[in-house]
């Protein structure tokens, strides 16, 4: 039947398949459209799942294979899962319904395919990819999957993420998912002590490594017997794929891929945001029968409808009270609100969350990569931990983490990308949740606009920049705590945003002239400097802040990068991240401590 129409149905609509029940053969240069299927999906997912989760826009498939949809249920238990894993779906995550991206995933199981997985933020991947991982090897051969199971089989799986905080965060989940086989988990990441790494690899059972580019490598590197343990990998997860296939950490993913199996490994790639170009990446490091599952229909964007996106342009001088303005209205309106604050570089959380700290009432959770280890997992862990909450953050906190209940998103500045505008807002929204988001550009910054052209993001006209007597009053209160802060570090704060904005400046085509006047107007407003240098080729060189006008070098200037574990390539605009750290944190301590007259 199926050779019969195989001319004739190059484009396929799943909803006749899916009707008639029957079995969908997916075959060579053919493109299934499951785009509007209706029924699969929202309708039979659980209570707070309003989204189009189980819609698929293209499947595309080269070898010939036939696999059972079935268009009637998306119970986990519906699918020829093995027990342990049902169980835990059970009885651990307390999971029914497949949501997102689950259902055409684990539907195609049992493949031996690579994948390549596009699917909103907050719809289910993580575990997707873990019960896809797991099934697969179980699939791969009866050999195979029994010593995996008897601990003679070396890190069988292996997930890379590109933060730590992602990273602890999956770990969790690959814990919880193997509650019921005897498969074990470990981390591999920065910021802990290597030995104990390296030992966890190579002294105890480890099935499944969960890690972050940087520091894996630095071990594989470490240890001719790291080559061995490796050798065995037969699949290959990475999460935030885009991310992780970009510059700043291809160089590593390309070296971490020597020391894999290549025939015997199988590679699944899954991300909200894949661009043009990332997806070539992408596609060309998987085998090229590759199955390619994208969950967003093409007519819709990347984003979520149910989270309300809006925009203020303001200047500088009224950003501060507008923040504080923002946070207290979110507060009002419901205590529990938990809101997330994107700044642009960790100086400026690191200032900026002591500043807020001394504003009375507000408790502010800072998370970037300047503070250790052990700060930044316990932020991680007090804000998700939190009823309400307000963390302010860099892009570390972007993309994969899955906070409980965040209400709102708080965007000061303009984002790198418009992925990464995509992965900010996404951090709201999850799980079928409402959310809302809302993002303060100067008018310097207005041009960014453009690259959200599509996704629905309104001026928000609640929060009129003509500021009543009680405003006026935070911002002369925000202007006193501002001025009180020292100006070493105010300026390490001026240099970091201007290394930052400078990519972002030249992608947009200002000159010098307007850097200068948003620079200054920055400067002023929001860190208290009252003459700031000026920004000329100069002063550029000088703080190594070249290429003004280069479109492409924004990547490796944020947070995003510096912070996570590759990004060898990062661009530090002045002093190392530790010394930088230490003084940003001294220093704005520093100022709250004045404030409170500790000082
Ligand atoms: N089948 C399910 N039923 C109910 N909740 C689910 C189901 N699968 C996942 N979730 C929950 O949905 C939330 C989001 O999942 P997850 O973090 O895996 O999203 P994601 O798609 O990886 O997001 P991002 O793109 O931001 O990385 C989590 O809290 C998770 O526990």
């Amino acid at each position: 039947m199926w050779k019969k129409h195989k001319e004739l149905l190059p484009v396929l609509k799943i909803s006749s398949l899916l009707s008639s029940n029957s079995c969908i053969l997916l075959s060579k240069r053919c493109l299934l459209q499951l785009s509007s299927v209706k029924g699969v999906g929202s309708s039979v997912c659980p209570k707070t799942f309003s989204v189009n989760f189980s819609t698929i826009s293209e499947v595309h498939k080269e070898k010939k294979i036939a696999k059972k949809l079935n268009p009637i249920s998306n119970d986990f238990s519906s699918l020829d899962l093995m027990d342990p894993i049902q169980e835990s779906l059970n009885k651990v995550f307390k999971f029914e319904k497949m949501v997102g991206c689950q259902q055409p995933v684990l539907s195609s199981l049992p493949t031996a395919e690579d994948m390549l997985v596009k699917a909103k933020t907050g719809t289910g991947k993580t575990v997707a990819f873990l019960v896809a991982a797991l099934e697969k090897l179980k699939n791969n051969s009866p050999n195979t999957w029994n010593a995996v199971l008897a601990g003679r089989h070396k890190v069988s799986i292996l997930i890379i993420a590109p933060t730590r905080e992602l990273a602890i965060q999956i770990l969790a989940e690959s814990q919880k998912i193997c509650k019921f086989l005897p498969l074990k988990s470990v981390l591999i990441c920065g910021g802990e002590m290597k030995r104990p790494q390296i030992n966890n690899l190579t002294k105890q059972r480890c099935d499944i490594v969960v890690a972050t580019p940087g520091r894996l490598l630095d071990i594989l590197h470490s240890n001719e017997v790291m080559k061995t343990i490796f050798s065995k990998t037969r699949i290959l997860i990475l999460d935030e794929a885009d991310r992780l296939l970009e510059l700043g950490f291809k160089e590593e993913m390309e070296k971490i891929m020597t020391f894999l199996p290549t025939k015997e490994r199988e590679t699944l790639l899954f991300s909200a945001t894949l661009n043009k170009e990332t997806k070539h990446v992408a596609a060309s490091t998987l085998k090229k029968n590759y199955l390619h599952i994208d969950c967003i229909p093409e007519n819709e964007v990347e984003s979520h409808h149910q989270i309300r996106q809006s925009y203020i342009i303001s200047p500088f001088s009224q950003q501060l009270p507008l923040i504080l303005d923002i946070i207290r209205k979110s507060k009002e309106s419901n205590p529990l609100s938990k809101i997330i604050v994107f700044f642009p570089t960790a100086n400026m959380v690191g200032y900026f969350s002591q500043v807020f700290n001394a504003i009375i009432g507000l408790e502010i959770i800072e998370l970037h990569s300047r503070l250790n280890q052990i700060q930044r997992v316990g932020a991680s862990k007090n804000f998700r931990a939190a009823m309400g909450g307000i963390l302010f953050t860099t892009d570390v906190s972007a993309r994969g983490i899955d906070y409980p209940d965040v209400t709102l998103i708080l965007q000061v500045g303009i984002p790198i990308t418009r992925d990464l505008y995509i992965h900010r807002v996404g951090r709201t929204g999850r799980a079928g949740k409402d959310g809302e988001a809302i993002m303060i550009l100067s008018p310097y910054e207005k041009p960014f606009l453009k690259e959200l052209n599509n996704l629905n993001v309104k001026e928000d006209v609640r929060h009129s920049p003509v500021f009543s007597a009680s405003k006026k009053e935070n911002i002369a209160k925000l202007q006193s705590i501002i001025r009180k802060a020292p100006k070493q570090e105010s300026m390490e704060c001026f240099f970091t945003w201007v290394g930052y904005m400078r990519g972002i400046f030249g992608k947009h085509k200002l000159d010098y002239e307007k850097i200068n006047a948003a620079s200054s107007e920055f400067a002023k407003h929001m860190l208290g400097i009252a003459s700031p240098p000026t920004i000329n080729k100069e002063t550029d060189q000088k703080t190594r802040l070249h290429n003004l006008n280069e479109e492409k070098t924004n990547v490796n200037i944020s947070d995003e990068t510096g912070t996570m574990e590759g990004g060898r390539n990062t661009v530090q605009t002045r002093g190392s991240p530790k010394s930088s750290s230490f003084k940003v944190r001294k220093s704005t301590n520093r100022i709250a401590s004045k404030v409170n007259g500790r000082n």
